[in-house]
C-alpha cells in the first residue's frame, strides 16, 4: 500500500532529484568553502593572515572569479552564511557569480555541537530549531542544498550507542526540513581521523554509523533520490602506525558504503578530513577503480584538500591572485580528469591500462 500522508509532491521529488544529479554530474564534485568564522580563523593562522571578514572575502573572491572552466569540475559550492551575502570587489554578488557559472548553491546549516552529558565528550550539533524559516529565506535568496556535520569519534566507549542515535536522528530530522523547503540534504555523518586506531576498526564504527543514518532517514520518510551523503573515507586514525595503500582504503570504504547505503542516493562526495591533497586524490581515485559493485557516483566535498595549496599560494597579497587560481583550478582539474576517465571504463582492477595511466597521470602532477 503506498503512504498514506506522502511527505512531498511528485513535484516537489523531481525538483530534488534534478538538483542532486546536477551536483555530481559528469565527474563534478563540491567545493566546501563554508568554514565558519572560527574554522576559517584557524587556516588563515597558518598563513599568518588576520582572520577578518575582509580577508576572508578576499580570499573566497579569488577562489569563485576563477576561469569560468571551473564547472567542469565543481557542480556546487558550500557557502558560510556570511559569504552568501558578500561581494566581489566590482559589487557583485558571489551568489551571482557562482549561479553565472552554472554552479549550485548551497549553505551550511548545522550550528556548531553541544555536549552529550554522561558521555566520554561526546557531541550532538545544534541548529534545527527555526531550521525551516532560515531554510524557506536562503531558498528564496537561491541556494538549492543544504550541508549538515555531525561529528563521530572513535576512543574509549566511543563513539556510544546514545552519540549515534542521537546524531543519525537530528541529520534526519536537518534532512527531511530542508526536503520540505526545497533544498537537497547533504548528510554528512564524519567518523573523525583523530586517534591510533586501524583502518578495520574505522570500517567498523562507519558501518555502524552509516546504518543508524540510513534507518534514521528512512523513519524521517527523507527520499533519498533527493540526497547527497558526504561521509569520510574509510582510514587508519592518524596516529596509528600501521600503513595502508589507496587500494587498502578504497576496499575498505566501498565495502562499508555497500553494506549501507541504498543504490536510490545518486551521489557520495567524500569530506578530506585533514588528509594531504595529494592522499584526498589517490583514495579517490582508488576508490572509483575498486572492483566492488558501485551503484553511486562517488565524488568529493572537499575543503582543506581543495585550497590548502590556494591558501598557500595567496598568503594573504592581492598580488598572488593568479598563482591562487591556479593551485585552485589544478586541483579541481585533476579530480575531474580521474573522475572521467575510470567512470567511462568502469571498474578496473589495479593492473588495468586506465589506473596505470591515472596513477602517471596524477604523480606527474603533483
Ligand atoms: O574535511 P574537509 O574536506 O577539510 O572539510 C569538510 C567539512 O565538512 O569540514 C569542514 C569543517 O566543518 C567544513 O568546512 C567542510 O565542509
Amino acid at each position: 500500500m503506498a503512504h498514506q500522508f506522502p511527505a512531498l509532491t511528485p513535484e516537489q521529488r523531481k525538483e530534488l532529484s534534478e538538483i542532486a544529479q546536477r551536483i555530481v554530474a559528469n565527474g563534478k564534485g563540491i567545493l566546501a568553502a563554508d568554514e565558519s568564522v572560527g574554522t576559517m580563523g584557524n587556516r588563515l593562522q597558518r598563513i599568518k593572515v588576520e582572520n577578518t571578514e575582509e580577508n576572508r572575502r578576499q580570499f573566497r573572491e579569488i577562489l569563485f572569479t576563477v576561469d569560468n572552466s571551473i564547472n567542469q569540475s565543481i557542480g556546487g559550492v558550500i557557502l558560510f552564511h556570511e559569504t552568501l551575502y558578500q561581494k566581489d570587489s566590482q559589487g557583485k554578488l558571489f551568489r551571482d557569480i557562482l549561479k553565472e557559472k552554472g554552479i549550485v548553491l548551497g549553505i551550511k546549516l548545522d550550528q556548531g555541537g553541544a555536549p552529550l552529558a554522561g558521555t566520554n565528550k561526546e557531541t550532538t550539533i545544534q541548529g534545527l530549531d527555526g531550521l525551516s524559516e532560515r531554510c524557506a529565506q536562503y531558498k528564496k535568496d537561491g541556494v538549492d542544498f543544504g550541508k549538515w556535520r555531525a561529528v563521530l569519534r572513535i576512543d574509549k566507549q566511543c563513539p556510544s550507542h546514545l552519540a549515534i542515535q542521537e546524531n543519525a536522528n537530528a541529520l534526519a530530522r536537518y534532512a527531511s526540513i530542508c526536503q520540505q523547503n526545497g533544498l537537497v540534504p547533504i548528510v554528512e555523518p564524519e567518523v573523525i581521523p583523530d586517534g591510533d586506531h586501524d583502518m578495520e576498526h574505522c570500517q567498523y564504527v562507519t558501518e555502524k554509523v552509516l546504518a543508524a543514518v540510513y534507518k534514521a532517514l528512512n523513519d524521517h520518510h527523507v527520499y533519498l533520490e533527493g540526497t547527497l551523503l558526504k561521509p569520510n573515507m574509510v582510514t587508519a586514525g592518524h596516529a596509528c602506525t600501521k600503513k595502508y595503500t589507496p587500494e587498502q582504503v578504497a576496499m575498505a570504504t566501498v565495502t562499508a558504503l555497500y553494506r549501507t547505503v541504498p543504490a536510490a542516493v545518486p551521489g557520495i562526495c567524500f569530506l578530506s578530513g585533514g588528509m594531504s591533497e595529494e592522499d584526498a586524490t589517490l583514495n579517490l581515485n582508488a576508490i572509483n577503480l575498486c572492483p566492488l559493485p558501485k551503484p553511486w557516483k562517488l565524488s568529493f566535498s572537499y575543503g582543506r584538500a581543495l585550497q590548502a595549496s590556494a591558501l598557500a599560494a595567496w598568503g594573504g597579497k592581492a598580488a598572488n591572485k593568479k598563482a591562487t587560481q591556479e593551485a585552485f583550478m589544478k586541483r579541481a582539474l585533476v579530480r575531474n580528469y580521474y573522475l572521467l576517465s575510470t567512470r567511462s571504463s568502469g571498474s578496473l582492477g589495479s593492473g588495468s591500462h586506465c589506473f596505470l595511466q591515472a596513477m602517471k597521470y596524477l604523480q606527474s602532477v603533483f
